[in-house]
């Protein structure tokens, strides 16, 4: 089974635009809990462009499925997950100026760093995860890391399959296969929407999550979040 986790930034982002409280987060997370999401995610920046830490602490005690929080292990976000101790950390190299995550980790390069990282999860009780790219070289290097799971970056395959190339899905099937050979969990991330998701479900063995966000809230604008919500759940079965 894949559990859909709702992102939930671009509510942060529509409330910031105005300085006040409309749409609260807090209560969408609710919502999106009780229309069936298996889990809430959130990816605050270090500038908090669009969800705040202070939104983070607020939504510990709201979220009751699988809470997720995703960012760039800097001290203040490492602070933060330590404190909140979150169901998982999904671990993300952004840039401080990127306008949304565009790049998995060379787990290679970064495997001391992530190793201690996930180590100081891992004595919280924090299911851990690591965003990577769809390449074989990279899942190896995330099994030497020691994370549970990884999170397969679907930028590609969304961009490509758009444009009617559903081989773009064949190197995330591969690293799938893989990630399952070595124990690792498998979520995956980033632009999927509901055009894309039964196929991307359909070819990745052992999915266990998907987080989705802008697509997501973009189609609820027309088809309302409830019914989003369970178009999603049906595709996702
Ligand atoms: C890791 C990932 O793909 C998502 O967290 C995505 O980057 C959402 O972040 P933004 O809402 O800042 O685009
Ligand atoms: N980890 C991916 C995520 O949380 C949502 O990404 P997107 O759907 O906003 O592209």
């Amino acid at each position: 089974m894949t559990k859909l986790s709702v992102n939930i930034n671009k509510i942060a982002t529509l409330r910031n635009s105005r300085g006040g409280d409309l749409p609260n987060v807090v209560q969408f997370a609710k919502d999106v809990q009780r229309f069936g999401a298996e889990g809430v995610t959130i990816h605050p920046r270090p500038d908090e462009r669009h969800i705040r830490y202070q939104d983070a602490f607020d939504l510990k005690s709201e979220v009751y499925t699988e809470y997720n929080i995703e960012g760039n292990p800097i001290k203040k976000f490492m602070d933060m997950v330590l404190e909140i101790k979150p169901t998982q950390v999904t671990l993300v190299p952004d840039g401080d100026d990127a306008i949304t995550s565009n790049a998995g980790w060379d787990t290679i390069r970064h495997k001391d760093f992530l190793s201690d990282i996930i180590k100081e999860c891992k004595r919280n009780n924090i299911r851990t995860s690591i965003f990577v790219d769809p390449d074989l070289k990279q899942i190896e290097g995330a099994k030497e890391t020691g994370t549970d799971r990884i999170e397969l970056y679907t930028e590609a395959f969304a961009h490509q399959f758009g444009l009617g190339n559903s081989d773009s899905i064949l190197p995330y099937t591969e690293c799938a296969v893989l990630a399952e050979r070595l124990g690792l969990g498998i979520n995956a991330g980033h632009d999927l929407s509901l055009d894309n998701i039964k196929f991307f479900k359909d070819n990745i063995p052992g999915l266990l999550e998907v987080s989705i966000g802008h697509a997501l809230i973009s189609e609820s604008l027309y088809l309302g979040i409830e019914n989003v919500v369970n178009m999603y759940l049906n595709k996702l079965k």
